[in-house]
């Protein structure tokens, strides 16, 4: 009797379930949709167990089968997958999709631009639009040039000895420097705990990579009985209290600058030359100007955190992964050399604002690179209130994909040779803007895209200038992971040999 009633309530609970999601969906009846792996669950099937890696595969294969848009299941909740570049400007620029989906809250920086939610970043990115003008970017051109120098000279010894060198391991320290720099102050990391609050730093980043791609760490209640969560919060406690003593620091120096009128002696100096760090612009804005927004030291804080998050890695995995293909496309490295060595006379020349403008070939080759091997290859985007998508109504709180990887691949947009390195094709333009997004795009597209761009074209010219790269890997056989950022499944290997 009580085995009969039993499985008679769970025909009922399923029967009830499945009319639920059926109903509960019904709006997407008419979207084309990937192919589910499960009746019930939808795809579901397609991800589970599978490593970041194939996750990233996976989604590939999906958004390259739908022209303009699909639906992907889990369970009862959908994911719309936009493909063609029309739908993608039109979701990116679309003032009712900038909020982004709870996904993100894994990154754990709620004031931070990548992670917060809609309210709080409009009002924060309004304000730091203006800590990224082109005056403040040029403040930061000597610092780029330092920490560029100061690279290629770590890496001599690889073509002194000819030794094999993971590149990417030099450029990450190199970029992790430019940003605590600029966002922090000069000799920032030469302060004690500057070792700790880096090692720490890498573990809070690997957690993220972690958690994102493992459906039940999502759950707060699973994930704090974890041991990842334990040393994610010993890790985050200890950068924390690295920056906690700088944000005190800075508040005291910027008080006593204020105070004894050094502002005046400041303002002497010429201004484009000295850099405009990003931690003092955020603190001296309501002393300037009294309706500015005026910072706490958590908002600032998780600002800090947020540029390191976003802007460190993914600046370093792009340029060496440009690097690489350089070194596997010698003819491309050597035109890209010859516009080099045409501008930058000496290696320890400075990479100024002009010079990067002329630096046109060394653009298109970060281009193409950023092309076929985006660093940031999926976002996601959620939308407040109703939109109609190519004539579909969709409704408040669905979730958008995008994935830039397949985009840089359309045959359709790229040309039949889509998947070959060719900067030149940036030569000749004409492609829909919004079919190459390695920033992404729209209002909350990357904030630091400019920045990016000036500190890669700097790195990206000296070591050009000084080396010639070459490596034993070929380009057939590249193979990815995905964490939080594309990388490669082995290190980015090359052999430096130095120029004249
Ligand atoms: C090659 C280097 C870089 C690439 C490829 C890149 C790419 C991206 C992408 C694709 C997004 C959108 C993320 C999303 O919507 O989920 C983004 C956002 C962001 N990036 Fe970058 N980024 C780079 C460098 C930087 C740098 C150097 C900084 C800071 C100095 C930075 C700061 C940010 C911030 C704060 C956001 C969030 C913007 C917002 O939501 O308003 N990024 N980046």
């Amino acid at each position: 009797m009580l085995p009969g009633l039993f499985v008679l309530a769970v025909i009922l609970c399923t029967v009830t379930l499945s009319w639920y999601w059926k109903q509960r969906l019904s709006w997407a009846d008419r979207l084309p949709r990937a192919r589910a792996t499960n009746r019930w669950l939808g795809n579901v099937g397609d991800f589970l167990g599978k490593s970041p890696g194939e996750v990233f595969l996976v989604l590939d294969q999906h958004f390259r089968q739908h022209d303009r848009l699909f639906t992907l299941r889990f369970g009862s909740q959908l994911a719309i997958g936009i493909t063609h570049p029309e739908l993608v400007q039109y979701v990116l620029t679309h003032p009712d999709c900038q909020a982004k989906p709870d996904l993100y809250k894994v990154v754990r920086l709620p004031n931070g631009l990548l992670a917060a939610k809609y309210d709080v970043w409009k009002a924060h990115r309004k304000t730091l639009n203006s800590t990224f003008n082109a005056r403040i970017l040029e403040s930061f051109v000597p610092i780029f040039n330092d920490c560029t120098q100061r690279l290629v000279g770590r890496l001599d010894r690889y073509a002194q000895s000819g030794d094999r060198c993971n590149i990417l391991e030099y450029i990450s320290a190199c970029t992790l420097e430019m940003i605590s720099r600029t966002s922090l102050g000069g000799k920032v990391l030469e302060r004690d705990g500057a070792e700790q609050f880096i090692a720490n730093l890498e573990v809070a980043l690997k957690t993220i990579g972690v958690r994102i791609f493992n459906i039940f760490l999502h759950i707060d209640f699973i994930y704090q009985f974890t041991e990842l969560y334990r040393n994610e919060m010993r890790a985050i406690n200890i950068c924390q209290q690295f920056t906690r003593k700088i944000i005190q620091d800075k508040r005291e120096e910027i008080a006593r600058l204020f105070d004894d009128n050094q502002k005046e002696e400041e303002d002497r100096e010429p201004q484009h030359r000295k850099p405009q760090i990003f931690i003092d612009q955020l603190m001296k804005m309501p002393l300037t100007d009294p309706s500015a927004r005026h910072f706490t030291d958590e908002e600032i804080s998780d600002h800090i955190y947020t540029m390191i998050v976003a802007g460190n890695e993914t600046s370093a995995t792009q340029l060496a992964h440009a690097c690489l293909l350089l070194a596997m496309h010698p003819e491309v490295q050597a035109k890209a050399y010859e516009e080099v060595s045409a501008l930058v006379f000496s290696p320890d020349q400075e990479i100024t604002i002009e010079l990067m403008k002329d630096l046109q070939y060394v653009e298109c080759v970060l281009k193409e690179a950023m092309r076929l091997m985006p660093v940031a290859p999926i976002i996601g985007r959620q939308n407040l209130a109703e939109i109609v998508l190519d004539g579909h109504r969709i409704p408040k709180g669905s979730v958008f994909l995008f994935h830039f990887y397949a985009l840089h691949r359309r045959k359709d947009v790229w040309g039949p040779k889509a998947d070959e390195f060719d900067p030149d094709r940036f030569l000749a333009g004409g492609v829909h803007p919004y079919a190459h997004l390695p920033f992404s795009g729209g209002p909350r597209g990357c904030i630091g895209y400019r920045y990016a761009m000036m500190s890669l074209k700097t790195l990206l010219a000296q070591i050009l200038r000084s080396y010639e790269l070459t490596t034993n890997l070929r380009y057939e056989d590249i193979r990815y992971q995905y964490q939080i950022s594309l990388n490669l499944a082995f290190p980015h290997e090359v052999k430096l040999r130095r120029r004249n």
